[in-house]
């Protein structure tokens, strides 16, 4: 099975998609900010809409992969299993005792049931106690609202925890404590999971912080690198050295976001919609800079050019006129609401092709205008945690785009 992506945009054959579930019903109004999510979902809605997404997916030719059965598979797999039940086991929250406690607990569940617990997490209330078994001092002075093993709502988002360039994959080190774990489960999966085997790897959690929403794909050989809030500067030098070290890439412009909720990512600000043309919000593709860091010969250090123009950058590493640029929105005041509601966050399917949310209709529009045809789902609840459709994907083959 060749894995492998080389653009943003060359025709999409498989993706991994994760269909939220449990993981959800844990938000409340106590946890959802250090969870990441703006609002409580409604999680039976929420799977509609996720559900709708993958058909329309599949209905364009798509392979849709789900998380939670590559996982489950996985697990049933001896060594991953030991491995991701010692990485749960081994938070420093838990302590000698609790520790004890939550082991059996895992001992006796299927590969289905560990999978819903290392995605779900587990409550309070959900371990077994027993005068006999106790849980120690940890156990009792717990809220009954903490976890004893905190859910992964942000799952849902694959396209941060790991990303394929042409046919490595890299495993993220994501930066907010609410999703650290989210590459262990994606590391097992690309170590131990068959369909993966032999599969080498560009990046492994452990490194510097890099999270899949800040890697664009501009050309084959040519990598966009946003650095803000998740991914660090030291991220992207590392993603440099491994890509350029493979041979992936010839050049990688990073690009200074700046650090808020908004702009998490660079695929909140722009994704692309054709081989040479961007969906950007305008209220920063004018601000937006690059440096261009070119691969060294016979293992010199890169060379590190810039800042120039993001737009004048990318089109110089990509080698062609320039870049067009489709606007979110029309007024800088639809433009704000649209982008916060992920109006950039397009995923293309092919050139000229991409889904997108219905309800930013002016985005939309602007798509339409230019040629794009858009594929509208409904993300009314997907969308309370900040993120589209490229943020919920993460694409492990594409035709290669030919240059
Ligand atoms: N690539 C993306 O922009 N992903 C969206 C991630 C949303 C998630 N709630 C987070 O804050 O990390």
């Amino acid at each position: 099975m060749t894995h492998y992506v080389d653009s943003e945009v060359g025709r999409l054959g498989t993706v991994l998609l994760h269909r939220p579930g449990p993981e959800l019903a844990r938000l409340t109004p106590r946890n959802n900010d250090s969870l990441l999510f703006d609002a409580i979902p409604w999680v039976g809605r929420a799977q509609e809409e996720h559900d709708a997404f993958a058909a329309a997916l599949r209905e364009r030719g798509v392979e849709v992969l789900y998380l939670a059965n590559l996982l489950t598979e996985t697990l049933a797999v001896a060594d991953a299993r030991a491995e991701l039940t010692e990485q749960v086991l081994s938070s420093p929250r838990l302590g000698d005792t609790l520790r004890a406690r939550v082991a059996d607990h895992l001992a006796y569940l299927d590969p289905a049931a560990l999978a819903d617990v290392l995605i779900a997490g587990l409550a309070h209330e959900e371990l077994r106690i027993s005068p006999e078994r106790p849980g120690g001092i940890v156990y009792t002075l717990m809220d009954r609202h903490d976890f004893v093993i905190e859910p992964l709502p942000n799952l849902l988002f694959t396209r941060d925890s790991s990303l394929w360039i042409k046919n490595r994959v890299g495993v993220t080190s994501l930066a907010m404590r609410a999703r650290r774990r989210e590459s262990t489960l994606t590391n097992a999966i690309y170590r131990h999971h068959p369909r993966f085997v032999g599969t080498e790897f560009v990046y492994q959690p452990g490194l510097e912080h890099l999270e899949g929403g800040d890697v664009l794909l501009l050309a084959p050989g040519v990598i966009a690198v946003g650095v803000g809030e998740r991914t660090t500067p030291a991220g992207a030098e590392r993603l440099g050295r491994q890509v350029f070290a493979a041979g992936l890439a010839h050049t990688i412009l990073v690009v200074p976001v700046a650090q808020k909720r908004a702009t998490m990512h660079l695929d909140t600000v722009c994704t692309m919609v054709d081989v040479d043309a961007v969906l950007m919000y305008p209220n920063v593709a004018d601000a937006l800079s690059a440096y261009t860091v070119i691969a060294g010969a016979d293992g010199d250090d890169p060379r590190v050019d810039g800042p120039a123009p993001f737009l004048r950058a990318a089109a110089d590493a990509m080698d062609i006129d320039q870049l067009r640029v489709i606007d979110t929105g029309l007024d800088p005041v639809t433009a704000e609401r649209e982008q916060w509601d992920d109006g950039n966050n397009t995923l293309a399917l092919a050139p000229r092709l991409c889904v997108g949310y219905e309800r930013n209709v002016e985005t939309n529009a602007q798509l339409e205008r230019a040629g794009i045809e858009l594929i509208p789902i409904a993300g009314s609840e997907l969308g309370s945690g900040r993120g589209g459709p490229r943020c919920m994907s993460c694409p492990m083959v594409r035709e290669p785009l030919r240059r």
